[in-house]
């Protein structure tokens, strides 16, 4: 007998560590009883400690996996992670035009938790033109935030400055900044701006090296709660307590900075 389960796309890249990218999506997808299919944009040769080689696939051949995925199992949700470069973001940003495949969170990975922007300009400016406006919720860290606003985000007042600028210069439904990045009391400390208004998501600080995977595994966990019928505010909420909990049982993998636990009920015996 067929059920009736939600299915949810990534668009996203490979992390051979397992901790990134489609393999947290996929894991958080199914955690949150959503189907969860995938359209690859890159694979990338990376561990806990460092990114060692990316390969990109050509725009049409991530454009095929969303259309075959669409065509035949239907999508009540998509997420976006990263693009890599500007045609394969333009050449998604245009068949999801097409196709009005919405709800649609987009995690801009531009710049790693460290600060290194991972694309380049050109990139950037496509994901601001084409991608971000098409957003039903944009989930950059305090780096991406910066980047896209100018903004130099160093306090909390800063980050709603930056939430409301981009809301403002792009169009989006809804803004999340995410604050993994910041420092004392603001790291973990998140603001989302949508049409209700600003609202400060606080849960507690988990004192932990063992963070890879974090937004990811954010944006993830929106586009499953908004496929099962959240609202907006209710997916960015129970998305921000699974991370709090994926973060308590952060995985100790590797030499460098280990994955969060996407699985944690299952690790209770
Ligand atoms: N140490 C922490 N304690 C609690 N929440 C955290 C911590 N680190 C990151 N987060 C949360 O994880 C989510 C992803 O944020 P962030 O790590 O900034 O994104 P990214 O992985 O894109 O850099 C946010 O909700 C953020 O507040
Ligand atoms: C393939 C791939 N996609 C995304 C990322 C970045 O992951 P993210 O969860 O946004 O960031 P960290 O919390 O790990 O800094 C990646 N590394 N690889």
């Amino acid at each position: 007998m067929k059920s009736k389960i939600p299915v949810v796309l990534t668009i996203a890249g490979s992390d051979s560590g397992g901790g990134a990218g489609i393999q947290a999506d996929l894991r958080t997808f199914a955690f949150h009883c959503v189907h969860g299919a995938s359209a690859l944009t890159c694979v990338t040769a990376q561990n806990t400690v460092a990114v060692n080689r990316v390969d990109g696939l050509p725009p049409q051949a991530v454009v095929a996996q969303l259309d075959a995925v669409v065509d035949d199992l239907g999508v009540q949700a998509v997420k976006t992670g990263m693009l890599l470069n500007a045609e394969i973001i333009q050449a998604v940003s245009d068949r999801l035009q097409t196709l009005q495949l919405r709800p649609l969170v987009v995690d801009p990975v531009m710049v790693s938790r460290s600060g290194a922007q991972l694309i380049d300009r050109q990139a950037v400016e496509t994901l601001q033109q084409a991608l971000i406006p098409q957003a039903t919720v944009v989930t950059p860290n305090r780096y991406e935030a910066q980047l896209l606003t100018g903004v130099e985000i160093n306090s909390l007042e800063k980050m709603e400055e930056a939430a409301e600028t981009l809301k403002w210069q792009s169009g989006v439904q809804a803004v999340l900044i995410k604050g993994g990045g910041m420092t004392g009391e603001l790291r973990g400390v998140d603001v989302l701006l949508d049409d209700q208004g600003m609202v400060v998501l606080k849960t507690e600080c988990i004192d932990t090296g063992n963070t890879h995977g974090t937004g990811c595994t954010l944006s993830a966990a929106i586009a499953a709660n908004l496929a099962t019928g959240h609202s907006i505010r209710d997916a960015v909420h129970q998305g921000k307590n699974y991370v709090t909990e994926a973060l308590k049982w952060s995985l100790e993998i590797g030499q460098g900075t280990g994955p969060v636990g996407h699985f944690f009920p299952l690790c209770l015996n």
